[in-house]
């Protein structure tokens, strides 16, 4: 709540102005309705003409100050929870690329994107309908109040004691039940979105393995819990409405009936009557509203912390603390690192130890699920080790910014992600700034004949494995730091394209720190040293000649490559 009034306030200037203007439509309609009952009254005692044009002026003065005030009431409102919407989403979004490649370790893409989208969108209420609104019924009530009093006592008491009830009274007797229907209702949203995004993700998947309609089955059930929600909610909300309707009714009714008493006793004059019964009318339409408060309070609150849980969830790093690497090209050690990740029961790695020397080569090989990618992950500083240290450029790797860590280095993953767009769009993620020329340069180095202007379709659907993966080295060749991190950069390619990319790739990273994790044993002559992993732990080290001696592990899988390659 607190967060969200800090937000709001960020908009102090359109706060104020929508309180002002709301102040003033809310004031000139009772005005407006007030004059209506005065001039009916006035009117059947026949009056001068003039006397009449003149009411009907000032009728027509608070028609329109009534309708000007609004609009711009609305306009200057909406306006500023945009900007509110937009700020929020700005945060949101910081901190998500703060924590993005970490967070789907906790939370899965359906649930974000609920988040951001759907959670941001419920803050909306929080200006509009929470936060101001009140502000102005309470001004325009202690006007009315105020008002009503110059002509009864207990009529404006009446009006005090209504306002009392609806605006107070009957929503803090509900907010217990709004609580529970507002947090269902964020859940199975939050579920609906999940569920959908895995059907979208894995449709093709699905289609073809007969299991699409149960995985739609599941789908449309969150989405009937959820519609349920809704229509709990929507039901609530009615009832309160109707409840605060009744109350005002009741009140306009009581006001009618007391009035006509004070008239048949003379201490009001009856041709005030129709005006204070039409004053109260109006402003307890203002009042209905009042009863959504709670709810919407609620829910703004609900979203808002769900958004919060995420700048709280501890990934077990402060990435806004931290020296920057400053040697180029940086080495790279393990100093006894052992890993377990989350709800497993043994280590994937265990006491690793090795050190990438600054400008060196380093390849790592071993047997599929040996632990490569983790050590990988550990090194970009996806994980956290369990035990032992990392050290890039001689710093611990908890001392250095992540964000830092992966300017500095081109990392090349198994998996690459290709935007809709044009090619030159998914090239220049690299280097945004990069000419045509570049990188139509970069293409023939890829072997890649094509055009930059042609259109890559969503997860890059219309390219090859191949050509995914050779546009993805071509991201490397242009982002070309000191330090490569490759992470089976050939594994789609044919045999000779992999030498020749290799080969390509051998010359571009001259005197820079390359580690490369590989499948395939082939060109590793070139690479100063080998780790062999096997079964979480380094088994081997030593260059290509070394483990080819040593006739272990190494030497075996070598065999086993060259047997593949020949048949
Ligand atoms: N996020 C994860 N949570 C739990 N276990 C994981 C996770 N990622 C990988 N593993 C497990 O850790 C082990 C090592 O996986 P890793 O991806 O490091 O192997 P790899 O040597 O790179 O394999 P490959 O050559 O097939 O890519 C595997 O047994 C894998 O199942």
């Amino acid at each position: 709540m607190k967060v969200l009034v800090n937000l709001v306030m960020q908009e102090r200037k359109a706060v104020l102005i929508s309180i002002l203007l709301g102040s003033i439509g809310g004031i000139t309609a009772a005005g407006l309705f007030a004059m209506s009952g005065y001039i009916i009254s006035e009117a059947s005692l026949k009056p001068p003409l003039y006397v009449i044009l003149i009411l009907a002026a000032c009728l027509k003065l608070f028609g329109i100050a009534k309708s000007v005030s609004r609009y711009f009431e609305r306009v200057v409102s909406h306006e500023g929870t945009l900007r509110i919407l937009s700020n929020i989403r700005m945060t949101f979004y910081d901190q998500l690329e703060r924590l993005a490649p970490r967070i789907f370790t906790k939370y899965r893409s359906g649930d974000l994107l609920s988040r951001i989208v759907s959670d941001v969108e419920s803050l909306q209420n929080f200006f509009l309908r929470v936060f101001y609104p009140p502000i102005v019924l309470a001004i325009v009530f202690i006007f009315t109040i105020f008002f009503t009093m110059f002509y009864s006592v207990w009529i404006a008491l009446v009006i005090l004691v209504s306002l009392i009830l609806t605006a107070v009274v009957i929503p803090t007797l509900r907010t217990k039940r709004h609580e529970k229907v507002g947090q269902h209702k964020l859940e199975k949203r939050a579920a609906l979105s999940t569920e959908m995004t895995e059907v979208l993700y894995g449709y093709r998947d699905l289609t073809i393995s007969h299991t699409l309609h149960e995985q739609m089955d599941e789908v449309a059930a969150i989405a009937d819990a959820y519609a349920e929600e809704q229509h709990k909610e929507s039901k609530a909300l009615i009832r309160d409405q109707a409840l605060n309707a009744f109350v005002s009714m009741l009140t306009v009714a009581s006001v009618l009936v007391i009035g006509a008493y004070f008239v048949t006793t003379g201490s009001l004059n009856g041709l005030y009557l129709a005006m204070l019964v039409l004053i109260t009318l109006t402003v307890f339409d203002l009042a209905i509203p009042m009863a959504l408060v709670p709810t919407f309070e609620k829910e703004s609150d609900q979203a808002m912390t769900r958004l919060q849980m995420i700048e709280q969830e501890d990934f077990g790093k402060e990435t806004d603390v931290g020296t920057f690497i400053k040697k180029q090209p940086f080495s790279i050690a393990f100093q006894d690192v052992s890993f377990r990740y989350e709800g497993q029961a043994e280590d994937t790695l265990q006491h690793i130890q090795f050190m990438a020397l600054q400008g060196s080569r380093t390849a790592i090989v071993g047997a599929s699920g040996s632990g490569k990618s983790t050590i990988f992950q550990l090194m970009l500083d996806l994980y956290n080790p369990t035990s032992g240290q990392i050290r890039i450029a001689g710093q611990p790797l908890e001392e250095i910014q992540s964000e830092d860590l992966w300017k500095k280095t081109t990392v090349l993953l198994q998996q690459n992600h290709f935007f809709y767009g044009t090619i030159r769009d998914n090239l220049r993620i690299a280097k945004p700034i990069a000419t045509d020329e570049e990188l139509d340069y970069v293409l023939k180095e890829m072997e890649l004949d094509f055009d930059l202007n042609m259109q890559v379709l969503e997860h890059g659907e219309n390219l090859s494995g191949g050509e995914k993966q050779r546009l993805a080295l071509g991201r490397m060749w242009l982002k070309n730091t000191s330090v490569w991190l490759l992470d089976e950069p050939f594994s789609a390619l044919d045999p000779a394209t992999t030498k020749r990319l290799h080969h390509k790739l051998i010359q571009k990273t001259k005197g820079k720190t390359v580690v490369m994790i590989s499948h395939r044993l082939q060109g590793l002559e070139q690479m100063d040293q080998i780790l062999v992993v096997d079964e979480g732990r380094i088994a081997e080290v030593g260059t290509h000649a070394d483990l080819i001696e040593q006739q272990g592990i190494y030497y075996h899988l070598k065999q086993i490559d060259e047997h593949v390659l020949q048949e």
